[in-house]
């Protein structure tokens, strides 16, 4: 599979994702529309435990579908631990998913309401893994923390990598961005819910259990527009095409239990 051959827009978007990846129409396809009232709540679930603080950030980039920061991940120095994983997963780098001006851009949804973007922390299984590769093939082998951005004050914390998006405006471009540790962007409260998933993006593989923080975190509409400079062309390309509405909509749940903390 040479290049990239999916976007987000009208000809390449989720609606034909499944041409070129059948499994676009799987049974546990992500995200998912999440009704509080039916979910389970699960008290053999414990608390999720995010242990960034020996994290090693490398870069910041543009891969022309959002903009992700990479970890160091040949060790198990950042990993989350505990909830519905029965192995510590290593962190392995974060993105977002956003909208337009004054539009929603998160992928899962609550109560058919949607926030106006999704932050998601990548991990994967190391202990039963030898590469992100292989466990992202593999039924267990990601975790994804989400956490759902709603507009209001100032994020104190996110400047760190809004004033960094101007040196990765175009698809392909990477600059080094080291010393961050995604703890900052954490809610106060740890409660969520999780369900079995995949991948929200081709190739869409159904190796995700997904790990959804209840409260959202707040950014103003200033740091979210940031985010919206981007571009996902590469600088070379004629067709300059801003980055915004990288989300895929809620897939069925195809009888999945979405199981809640507490
Ligand atoms: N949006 S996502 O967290 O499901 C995701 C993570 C990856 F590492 C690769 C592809 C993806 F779609
Ligand atoms: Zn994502």
């Amino acid at each position: 599979m040479t290049g990239c051959n999916w976007g987000y827009g009208k000809e390449d978007g989720p609606s034909v994702w499944h041409k070129n990846y059948p499994i676009a129409l799987g049974k546990r396809q992500s995200p998912v529309d999440i009704i509080p009232d039916e979910t389970v709540r699960d008290f053999s679930l414990g608390p999720i435990v995010p242990d960034y603080d020996r994290c090693t950030s490398v870069n910041i980039s543009n891969n022309g579908h959002s903009v992700v920061v990479e970890f160091v991940d040949c060790d198990d120095r950042s990993v989350i631990r505990g909830g519905p994983l029965d192995n510590p997963y290593r962190l392995k780098q974060f993105h977002f998913h956003w909208g337009g001006k004054g539009h929603d851009g998160s992928e899962h949804t609550v109560g058919g309401v949607g926030y106006t973007s999704e932050l998601h922390l990548v991990h994967w299984n190391a202990i039963k893994y030898r590469s992100f590769r292989e466990a992202s093939k593999s039924s267990d082998g990601l975790a994804v923390l989400g956490i759902f951005l709603e507009t209001g004050d100032d994020h104190r914390w996110l400047h760190v990598i809004t004033d960094a998006l101007y040196m990765v405006k175009y698809k392909g471009s990477v600059t080094d961005f080291k010393d961050f540790n995604p703890r900052c962007l954490l809610p106060s409260s740890l409660h969520y819910w999780t369900y079995l998933g995949s991948l929200t993006t081709p190739p869409l593989y159904e190796s995700v259990t997904w790990i959804l923080l209840k409260e959202p975190i707040t950014v103003s509409e200033r740091q979210l527009a940031m985010f919206r400079m981007l571009q996902f062309n590469a600088e070379e390309e004629d067709e300059r095409m801003r980055m915004e509405n990288n989300f895929r909509p809620p897939q069925p749940l195809e009888g999945r239990t979405v199981l809640s903390s507490n």
